[in-house]
């Protein structure tokens, strides 16, 4: 468990974090959104006693991370998969940090075999690629078999099999009861993995809650119809809240009201219906919408030059 009242951070003029509260909760994978800056590593920094609050508080498992005995038992965390000695052995590493602890060094083993190192254990992790080095420090995360996990960004530079991987095991790992709260930039994994969300921009919280409801709540459920008196139908159905896309003879897209309401107008007036599906939005559409306002560093689109090769 992990509750954070009014928490904030200031860098000078900047402020990464602004008055935030917040509880992630046992047994499910909370997932932590928000545009490049909007805070979240810092947030998790935070949690983590790396960085310390400008003002609120933070706890995890009951108390705060510093003032926990054997931390690496309550909190696994995967924060800079990068910061770790590269002239060490991966197999080293893990047994440094497992000495610190009391950890045996056959749980070493086990968190090795299980994130799929075996066969590069011995090797310098100076040479590992990012995606090893994502393992690595999934590994060092799970070492003391902790009751909550905090993971930025854990799919970053795996491969697809990694991914998936990573999704099963924090899928477990939230069923044995544990609090698994981790960030990612890909909407379509988050949406695969996560129970809950956390999205946050500028540092302030946009929304939270459960990824359907999250979902619903900033789109609604577009349907889909068709009826060979589509033109009909669409008109007895126009109001101030309804919108009509996608419209052509047979059929069109509304946004606004239920299947349930569409299809009883329709019966009402005795027009067939050939489909009727309500169709949710992705997690992408929804979080777009959500953080529209809240994106500091925007793209520009490139646009050729006269001149420019065609
Ligand atoms: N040590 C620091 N000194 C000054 N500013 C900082 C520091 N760390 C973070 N910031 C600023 O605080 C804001 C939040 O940064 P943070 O890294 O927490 O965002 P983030 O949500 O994790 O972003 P990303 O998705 O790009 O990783 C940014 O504007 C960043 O530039």
């Amino acid at each position: 468990m992990i509750e954070a009242h009014e928490l904030t951070k200031r860098y000078g003029e900047k402020v990464a974090v602004d008055h935030i509260s917040f509880t992630i909760a046992p047994g499910s994978v909370t997932g932590f959104l928000g545009p490049n800056g909007a805070g979240k590593s810092t947030t998790m920094r935070m949690v983590v006693g790396l960085d310390r609050p400008t003002a609120g508080s933070v706890s995890v498992n009951g108390k705060p991370y510093a003032q926990h005995r054997s931390p690496l038992n309550e909190v696994g965390v995967l924060l800079d998969a990068k910061a770790v000695h590269s002239g060490r052995s991966a197999r080293l590493h893990l047994r440094t940090m497992a000495a610190t602890h009391g950890i045996s060094t056959r749980r070493v083993d086990e968190v090795i075999e299980m994130t799929g190192l075996a066969g590069v254990a011995r090797k310098r992790v100076g040479g590992f690629s990012l995606g090893m080095g994502q393992r690595l420090g999934i590994a060092a995360a799970m070492l003391g078999d902790p009751r909550t996990l905090i993971l930025d960004e854990p799919v970053n530079g795996l491969d697809p099999e990694g991914v998936q991987w990573v999704r099963h095991l924090v899928r477990d790992l939230a069923t044995e009861g544990r609090t698994v709260f981790l960030s990612s930039h890909l909407m379509s994994e988050m949406a695969q993995t996560a129970d809950q969300l956390l999205v946050i921009g500028r540092g302030r919280i946009i929304t939270a809650g459960p990824v359907q409801e999250v979902i619903d709540s900033v789109t609604g459920a577009t349907v889909r119809v068709r009826s060979p008196r589509a033109t009909a139908l669409a008109e007895l159905l126009r109001g101030d809240d309804v919108t009509i896309t996608a419209a052509e003879p047979g059929g069109f897209e509304l946004h606004g009201l239920t299947a349930q309401r569409i299809g009883e107008t329709a019966a009402a007036h005795g027009i067939v219906l050939h489909e009727l599906s309500p169709r949710s939005a992705s997690l992408e559409e929804a979080y777009m919408s959500l953080t529209q306002g809240a994106v500091e560093y925007h793209s520009e689109p490139i646009h050729p030059q006269e001149g420019d090769l065609r």
